[in-house]
């Protein structure tokens, strides 16, 4: 049976590191690391997680602010609030919950977004400097599964990782990261052809399509590591539960390793953001960063502490 990576306790671990840089940022330099979070919208899921965020950045020692706004709000307001918080010398990271609604249009609210507070690394600066391979603040999800996949590897270079799915926020930055680690990289997706032979050369397997149970046992190569970034919510009440893009019931008899869902990249995905925050108050008062651009770099114990 695979192994399970357990992702709710390395999130734990990861907040517990950046909760010590930021008590040392805090009593050395004066510098409080502040998250901003914007909702726009009473959207249940996204309300669960702009709460959980700010929980979960002030139990790390950061100041967290939360805007909720109505659906109904003109872009123009939330790009006033934007600029506001740009402005803000005690904000150092700005996060807008997506999606928007259709009124507001996601790339105008992005570009408004300081690209030093842009935490969630979809500022085009940000992409184009991850892609460059260079060291702009990169999305959270993809951090999270790169340090999943160095937890349990180690070393990443060489090793053939296929991707199911092309978004920005998921597959295309991934893409870029597993490159920085020098694995070989597929990104595939809707259009791609004979998904299951593709999917059955990798040793890295990631699947981010919104699929629920898409993969299959029959998909993945004997011992590879599989993550599983698919969140799918079915049932209500009391049979309410998550669901992944993976078939956990066939794949885990095949795979060498694999998140679940929920507990997997999900929470991760959170302590990554922190971490990111963490980065962007440390580039925007000049400090030296806590950790290196990469997250599988073994030698720096903040980013990687299962080295
Ligand atoms: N754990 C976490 O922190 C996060 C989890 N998620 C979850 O990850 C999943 C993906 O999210 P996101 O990237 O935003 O989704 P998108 O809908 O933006 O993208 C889905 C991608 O999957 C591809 N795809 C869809 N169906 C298939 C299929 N049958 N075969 C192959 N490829 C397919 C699409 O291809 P094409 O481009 O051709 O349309 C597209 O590239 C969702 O379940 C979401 O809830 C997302 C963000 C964070
Ligand atoms: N600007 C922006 N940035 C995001 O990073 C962003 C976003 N918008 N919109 C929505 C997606 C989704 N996302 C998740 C975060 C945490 C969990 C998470 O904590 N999941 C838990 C369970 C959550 C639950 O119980 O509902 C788990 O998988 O164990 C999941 C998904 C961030 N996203
Ligand atoms: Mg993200």
């Amino acid at each position: 049976m695979a192994t399970l990576i357990d992702g709710k306790t390395q999130a734990r671990e990861l907040r517990d590191a950046v909760a010590g840089e930021v008590q040392r940022l805090t009593h050395t330099q004066d510098v409080v690391p502040g998250l901003a979070v914007i909702l726009v919208g009473e959207d249940p899921a996204s309300q669960v997680y702009v709460r959980r965020k700010g929980q979960h950045a002030r139990e790390v020692g950061m100041r967290s602010v939360e805007h909720t706004l109505s659906a109904s709000t003109p872009q123009r307001e939330l790009l006033a609030l934007i600029a506001e918080l740009n402005a803000d010398p005690g904000v150092h990271g700005i996060l807008v919950q997506l999606p928007l609604p259709t009124h507001i249009d996601p790339e105008a609210v992005i570009h408004a977004i300081d690209p030093a507070k842009d935490v969630d690394g979809f500022h085009p600066l940000n992409v184009g400097s991850l892609a460059a391979g260079g060291k702009g603040l990169a999305p959270c999800t993809p951090l999270g599964c790169v340090r999943l996949l160095a937890s349990h590897l180690g070393e990443l270079a060489g090793r053939h990782a296929v991707i199911l799915g092309r978004s920005r926020i998921v597959g295309r930055p991934l893409a870029s990261l597993l490159l920085r680690e020098d694995c070989t990289v597929t990104v595939a997706h809707s259009r791609t052809v004979n998904l299951a032979k593709v999917c059955r050369q990798a040793d890295i397997l990631v699947a981010a399509v919104g699929q629920p149970g898409l993969v299959q046992g029959d998909w993945v190569k004997a011992g590879a590591t599989v993550i599983d970034v698919g969140i799918t919510r079915l049932g209500d009440g009391e049979e309410r539960r998550l669901v992944g893009d993976v078939d956990a019931a066939s794949v885990s008899r095949v795979a060498g390793a694999l998140t679940p869902v929920p507990g997997g990249v999900g929470p991760m995905t959170i302590a990554c953001l922190l971490h990111n925050t963490l980065i962007a108050a440390c580039r925007q008062h000049g400090l030296p960063e806590p950790s290196a651009a990469s997250p599988a770099d073994t030698s720096q114990p903040l980013v990687h502490p299962h080295a």
